[in-house]
C-alpha cells in the first residue's frame, strides 16, 4: 500500500507527517517507522508524526522517535504539526491540540509558530548541570564553547550514565552564552541517538535552565541553535514557570508516498 506524507523541518529538526485521521497508518510498526526515518534507506528524518482525530481538542499529536519508539513531547514537531493542520484545514491561525503531556495552545503567522508548552516546576540543580522536563527529559550543561564539543561522544556518554539509565534516558544539551539573553545551543537526542540541528523542548529547557541559574533575567530568550533561530519566553514566580512559549519557524519542504513495508 502506497501512504502519502509531508516532510516537514522546525529549525533543521525534520519530521515525517501523516494525516491519520482515518487511522490507516500502524502505529505499532516500529521497524517501518525507523526505516521511513532512515537517511539512507528512507525518506529520512528525526521523527515520525501522526496527526490524528480527538474530541478533545482539534486534533492529536502522536510522536515517533527516528528509532521508531513512541517517544515524550517533541517542540519542533509541535510546531510543525500546527503547520501541518493549518495546510490541511483542520485550524485557521489559532488552535489547541492534545499530545501525549496535555494540551498545548499554539499560534501560526506566515511559516511562523507558537507554541505553548507545559509548566515547569521541578528543577534539579547540580554544580556541574540542571535536569528538568519540559515535556521530554532535559540534562543542561553550560560551557565555554559548545563548538569545541563532541556532541555524540559527550551526549551519548551522559544519556547512558547511571545518572538516566535506570529512568528511560535523557536529551542532552549542551550550551554557550552569547550576551545577555542569547545562548548557542547543541542537543544530543534520546532516540535519534545523535546530533539534531535543532531540539524544541531542549531549547525551551536551556531558556528555564539559564533563568533559573541567573545567567539571564529576561523573559524572553533567543536561543541559536545549528539549523536557525528560536526564541522561548515565559512567565516565572516563585521558581514556578508558566506560560511558556516556544517561537520559530515550521515549514514544509516536501510530499511524496512511500510503500507500507519492509
Ligand atoms: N526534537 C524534539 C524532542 C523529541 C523527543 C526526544 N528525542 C525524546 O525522546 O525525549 C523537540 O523538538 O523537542
Amino acid at each position: 500500500m502506497l501512504q502519502t506524507f509531508y516532510k516537514y523541518q522546525g529549525a533543521g529538526n525534520d519530521f515525517v507527517l501523516i494525516d491519520n485521521r482515518l487511522k490507516v497508518f500502524s502505529k505499532n510498526d516500529t521497524k517501518l517507522i525507523s526505516k521511513i526515518c532512515d537517511r539512507r534507506f528512507g525518506v529520512g528524518a528525526d521523527g515520525l508524526i501522526l496527526l490524528e482525530d480527538t474530541d478533545q481538542a482539534d486534533f492529536k499529536m502522536v510522536y515517533f522517535n527516528s528509532d521508531g519508539r513512541e517517544s515524550t513531547m517533541c517542540g519542533n514537531g509541535g510546531r510543525c504539526i500546527v503547520a501541518f493542520a493549518k495546510f490541511l484545514k483542520i485550524i485557521k491561525s489559532e488552535t489547541v491540540f492534545v499530545a501525549v503531556d496535555g494540551m498545548h495552545k499554539a499560534s501560526i503567522k506566515n511559516d511562523i509558530v507558537s507554541l505553548g508548552m507545559i509548566d515547569v516546576n521541578q528543577i534539579r540543580q547540580q554544580d556541574d548541570y540542571m535536569f528538568l522536563d519540559t515535556g521530554s527529559p532535559h540534562h543542561v550543561v553550560f560551557v565555554d564553547d559548545v563548538e569545541q564539543i563532541d556532541v555524540k561522544k559527550q551526549g551519548s556518554a551522559i544519556r547512558y550514565s547511571d545518572l538516566y539509565i535506570s529512568q528511560g534516558g535523557s536529551n542532552i544539551n549542551f550550551v554557550t552564552q552569547i550576551n545577555s539573553d542569547t545562548f548557542k545551543v547543541r542537543t544530543y537526542e534520546r532516540g535519534v541517538e545523535d546530533e539534531t540541528l535543532a531540539c524544541g523542548t531542549g531549547v525551551t529547557a536551556v531558556a528555564i535552565a539559564a533563568h533559573k541559574s541567573n545567567l539571564t533575567t529576561t523573559q524572553q530568550v533567543q536561543l541559536k541553535v545549528k539549523g536557525g533561530d528560536l526564541s522561548v519566553s515565559f512567565d516565572e514566580n516563585e521558581n514556578i514557570y508558566t506560560n511558556i512559549y516556544l517561537n520559530g519557524p515550521a515549514v514544509q519542504v516536501f510530499k511524496g508516498e512511500f510503500l507500507c513495508e519492509h
